[in-house]
C-alpha cells in the first residue's frame, strides 16, 4: 500500500494529467495537480471535478490543484509531466530552476520534439542535466478509463531502477498494474508511433474497408514499429509489450482514441482541421507524423503507413489515393531476416 512519504507534484492538468493525479492521490501519495486554466484548476481543487477534460467523473478530495508552478513543485519528491509533447521542452525550461534536488523527473507525454524530432528523454537529459532520475510512463490508457478505476496496465521505462521503481510504486494500485523496465527509447518510440498508425486504421474504418484491412494495417504498423525500433536501438521486447502492441492494439480499435477519431473523420471526408476542431483535445499524430518520417529518412527506411498518414495530414494525397499507394505496393517478404539484430548490435 502508499508509502505518504513520497510528494508528487503532476505537471499538466488535461485528461491524462488529471486521471493520473487522481490515481496517485487515491493511493495516499500526497499530490498537487498544476495546470495553466485557472477556471478547471479551480474546479478540480475546490468542486473535485475536471469539467473540461473529465466531465461527471469524481476526482479524490486529497487532490490539490494550482495554477502555481513553483509552489506545485515545492517539497515534492516525484515529477510527472503530462503536458502535450508540443509543450514539454517549455514546461521542463520552467521546471529546472524550481526542481527539489533530490526529485526525479517521469513523464507521461506521447511524441517528439516538434520540429527537432528529439525524443523527450534527450530534451529532459539536455535541460535537467545527466544525473536527474528520469523515467517514461506509458502504455495502453484511456485518461477516462483510468479515472473512472476501470483495471489499466502500464508500463514505467527508466535507467535508474530505484526512481522507477518509485514512480511504480506510486501508480500501482488494486485497479493498476505498472510494470517496469528500462528501455527509454523503445517505450518512447511505441507510443508516439502508434498515434500515427492509429490514424491510419482510423482512416481505414471511417471508409468502410473492413476488419481485414483494419487488422492488415495494425500488423504492418506493428512491423513498422519494429523495423524503425531495431535503427534506434530499442529493444524489441518493449514493442511487443504495453508501450507498443498493447497501446496499438488499443488506440487502433478503440473510440475513445483522438487519434483514431481524426482518421475516422479523414475516412469520412472531413477536413484535418475541421476534425481537430471537433475533437477539441490534444491530436498527438498531426505533429508526430512527420517527426516518425524524419526518423525513418534518417535510417534510411521505408515505413509506408506512416508515410501515406504524413501525407494524408498534410493534404498532399486523399485518403484513397494513400489506400491506392498501399496496395500496389510490390510483393516482399513479410519481415526482413535481419530485423532483431538491430538492438542487439
Ligand atoms: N488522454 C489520454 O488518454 C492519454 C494521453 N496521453 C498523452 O498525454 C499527453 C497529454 O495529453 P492529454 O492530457 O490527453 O491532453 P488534453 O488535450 O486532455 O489536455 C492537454 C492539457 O495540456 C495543457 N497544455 C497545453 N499546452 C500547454 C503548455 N504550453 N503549457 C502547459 N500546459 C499546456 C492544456 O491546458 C491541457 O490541460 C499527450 O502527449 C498524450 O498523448 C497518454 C496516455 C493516455
Ligand atoms: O495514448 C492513449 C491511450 O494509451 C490515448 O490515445 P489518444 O491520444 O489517441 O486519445
Amino acid at each position: 500500500m502508499a508509502t505518504p512519504a513520497v510528494a508528487v507534484a503532476v505537471l499538466g492538468a488535461g485528461s491524462w494529467g488529471t486521471a493520473l493525479a487522481a490515481l496517485i492521490a487515491r493511493h495516499g501519495f500526497p499530490t498537487t495537480l498544476w495546470g495553466r486554466d485557472a477556471a478547471v484548476v479551480a474546479a478540480i481543487d475546490q468542486r473535485h471535478e475536471n469539467p473540461r477534460y473529465l466531465p461527471g467523473i469524481p476526482l479524490p478530495d486529497s487532490l490539490r490543484a494550482t495554477t502555481d508552478l513553483a509552489a506545485a513543485v515545492r517539497g515534492a519528491d516525484l515529477l510527472l509531466v503530462v503536458v502535450p509533447s508540443h509543450a514539454f521542452t517549455e514546461t521542463l525550461r520552467a521546471l529546472a530552476p524550481l526542481r527539489p534536488p533530490h526529485a526525479g523527473v517521469a513523464w507521461a507525454a506521447k511524441g517528439f520534439e516538434p520540429g527537432s524530432g528529439r525524443f523527450l528523454h534527450e530534451v529532459a537529459t539536455e535541460l535537467l542535466g545527466g544525473d536527474v532520475p528520469l523515467a517514461v510512463v506509458t502504455g495502453p490508457s484511456f485518461a477516462k478509463e483510468v479515472a473512472q478505476g476501470l483495471p489499466t496496465a502500464l508500463t514505467v521505462q527508466g535507467e535508474n531502477t530505484a526512481f522507477v521503481q518509485q514512480v511504480a510504486c506510486v501508480l500501482h494500485g488494486p485497479e493498476f498494474r505498472a510494470y517496469t523496465g528500462s528501455d527509454m527509447r523503445g517505450a518512447e518510440l511505441g507510443g508516439a508511433m502508434k498515434n500515427v498508425l492509429a490514424v491510419a486504421t482510423g482512416v481505414a474504418d471511417g471508409m468502410e474497408l473492413g476488419l481485414n484491412a483494419r487488422t492488415g494495417l495494425i500488423t504492418r504498423g506493428l512491423n513498422e514499429m519494429l523495423r524503425l525500433n531495431a535503427a534506434i536501438g530499442g529493444r524489441p521486447e518493449t514493442l511487443m509489450g504495453l508501450a507498443g502492441l498493447g497501446d496499438l492494439v488499443l488506440t487502433c480499435t478503440g473510440d475513445l482514441s483522438r487519434n483514431r477519431r481524426l482518421g475516422l473523420a479523414l475516412g469520412r471526408g472531413k477536413t484535418v482541421e475541421d476534425a481537430v476542431r471537433e475533437i477539441g483535445q490534444v491530436v498527438e499524430s498531426v505533429q508526430t507524423a512527420d517527426e516518425v518520417m524524419r526518423l525513418a529518412d534518417r535510417y534510411g527506411l521505408e515505413l509506408p503507413i506512416s508515410e501515406s498518414v504524413r501525407d494524408v495530414l498534410h493534404g498532399d494525397i486523399t485518403p484513397a489515393e494513400g489506400l491506392a499507394r498501399l496496395m500496389a505496393r510490390e510483393r516482399k517478404a513479410e519481415y526482413p531476416e535481419a530485423l532483431f539484430q538491430g538492438a542487439q548490435d
